[in-house]
């Protein structure tokens, strides 16, 4: 067992894992969110038919070579079509059909003129300049062509991808499933949030926290409650929980007190311990496993450590589980509007709020940074990574962060 690892290593050791991802069948609009686990080939040219895009009269290029504004050429109108009809008239020569937008090309037309550039009665029209073949028609297929592979696996699926699924006539697609995951609180001082405070006790809001992030970030989240500082009792918990999760979260009991158990629990439900702590502040207790294919994370108890090692070390696992193939967070470069002048031998995960002014990215940093602090969190959407034994940083130095949302949510 590796430990007192840098966070290189840490994310190293994660990267190597093997991710076991499993296929589901959802609906569409269920769909959103999930990694496509199929190719989307087309059946069908979008749009099927050559259309109008706009509102006008169609009819042969050829039969207005000598349009001009004195001398406008004057064709007979045959029919009217709206879009989600089809004439049955054929144009021939001197004539025209007046159409609407998205509404199928008369045979013999090849040009459209919108109603703005002409004059015209029910009887006919008078076309001022000459159009060459083919303007003003969207092409059938112009979209999308039979045959073209228009989602590929790994595609997210968002807006435009239901869009286009929907187009194609699809109901139900093949995606990555949500990673399940089972979260725990340990720790003899804890109760559930429902419950009254006594002296000495805590809430568990953890459970709270990491199940939102697991959500957040595509998990599917289960809490398991509350375990106290209890090797037997965390096992049978984690055993049951292990059936069904494929990553656990327990928090507290990572360190090294005498109630710090879960190194122990983790080997004794047969998981193999791949490291435990990381040089890496806060949340340096941190013991992190395998059971077989199953991720097994023993994050601090500290509210804010369990956060920030959460967004490092387990939202890159979600993310993989999902079928997501890009999960690093973005990082950008921000100019500093607060003093952080602490320096310390671990690398250092600093919350902060970014945002953008005059094409700047600023960022602010709350006073309170302790580990067990979580209310300074809130708000805050990136984290600034000041790397061991560097600093002060002042007001106005120029840094990179690392965005944890992407929005600005202050
Ligand atoms: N002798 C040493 N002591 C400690 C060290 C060390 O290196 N040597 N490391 C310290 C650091 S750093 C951290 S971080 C903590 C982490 O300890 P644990 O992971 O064992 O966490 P606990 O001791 O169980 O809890 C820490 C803190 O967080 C509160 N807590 C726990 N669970 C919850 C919860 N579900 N919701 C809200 N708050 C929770 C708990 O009451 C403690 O105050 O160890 C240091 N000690
Ligand atoms: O590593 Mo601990 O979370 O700083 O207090």
């Amino acid at each position: 067992m590796k430990t007192n690892i840098s966070i290189e290593e840490a994310n190293r050791i994660l990267e190597e894992q093997y991710i076991e991802t499993s296929i589901i069948e959802i609906s569409l609009l269920e769909s959103q969110g999930y990694v496509l686990a199929e190719n989307i080939k087309s059946n069908i040219n979008i749009p099927p038919f050559n259309r109008s895009p706009l509102d006008g009269y169609a009819y042969k290029s050829e039969d207005t070579l000598n349009a001009a504004k004195d001398f406008p050429t004057t064709l007979k109108v045959i029919d009217s079509i709206q879009a989600g009809y089809v004439s049955t008239k054929s144009i021939g020569n001197g004539e025209a059909i007046r159409i609407m937008t998205g509404a199928k090309i008369p045979e013999g037309a090849n040009v459209v003129m919108k109603y703005e550039d002409t004059e015209f009665t029910d009887k006919d029209v008078k076309i001022f300049h000459h159009l060459e073949p083919e303007s003003n028609i969207v092409k059938k297929g112009e979209d999308i062509k039979v045959g073209d592979v228009v989602l590929s696996k790994g595609v997210i699926i968002d807006s435009a991808e239901i869009g286009i699924l929907a187009s194609l006539g699809i109901s139900r697609i093949k995606v990555y499933a949500k990673p399940k995951v089972a979260i725990l609180a340990t720790g003899d001082e804890l109760v559930d949030i429902y419950e009254e405070l006594k002296e000495g006790k805590i809430r568990n809001s953890n459970s709270y926290t990491i199940a939102a992030q697991a959500k957040r970030w595509g998990g599917d989240a289960r809490i398991l409650g509350i375990c106290k500082d209890n090797i037997e009792e965390a096992k049978k918990i984690l055993e049951e929980a292990l059936k069904w999760a494929n990553i656990v979260v327990t928090t507290g009991g990572a360190s090294v007190g005498d109630a710090d158990i879960i190194k122990e629990v983790f080997h004794e439900i047969g998981g193999n311990i791949l490291f435990w702590k990381t040089q890496m502040k806060p949340g340096s207790p941190i013991v992190v496993g395998k059971h077989g294919n199953k991720f097994l994370f023993g994050l601090s108890g500290n509210p804010a450590a369990a956060f920030i090692t959460f967004e490092q070390f387990v939202r890159p696992i979600i993310l993989r589980l999902a079928g997501k193939e890009k999960y690093d967070l973005m990082e950008i470069d921000s100019i500093l509007e607060d003093d952080f002048i602490k320096i310390s031998n671990q690398d250092r995960y600093v919350r902060g709020y970014t945002y953008k002014k005059n094409g700047q990215y600023y960022t602010s940093l709350p006073n309170k940074h302790s580990s067990g602090v979580l209310s300074s969190l809130s708000g805050k959407n990136s984290l600034f990574l000041v790397k061991a034994n560097t600093g002060p940083y002042k007001k106005g130095d120029k840094i990179k962060v690392e965005l944890i949302n992407y929005l600005e949510v202050e």
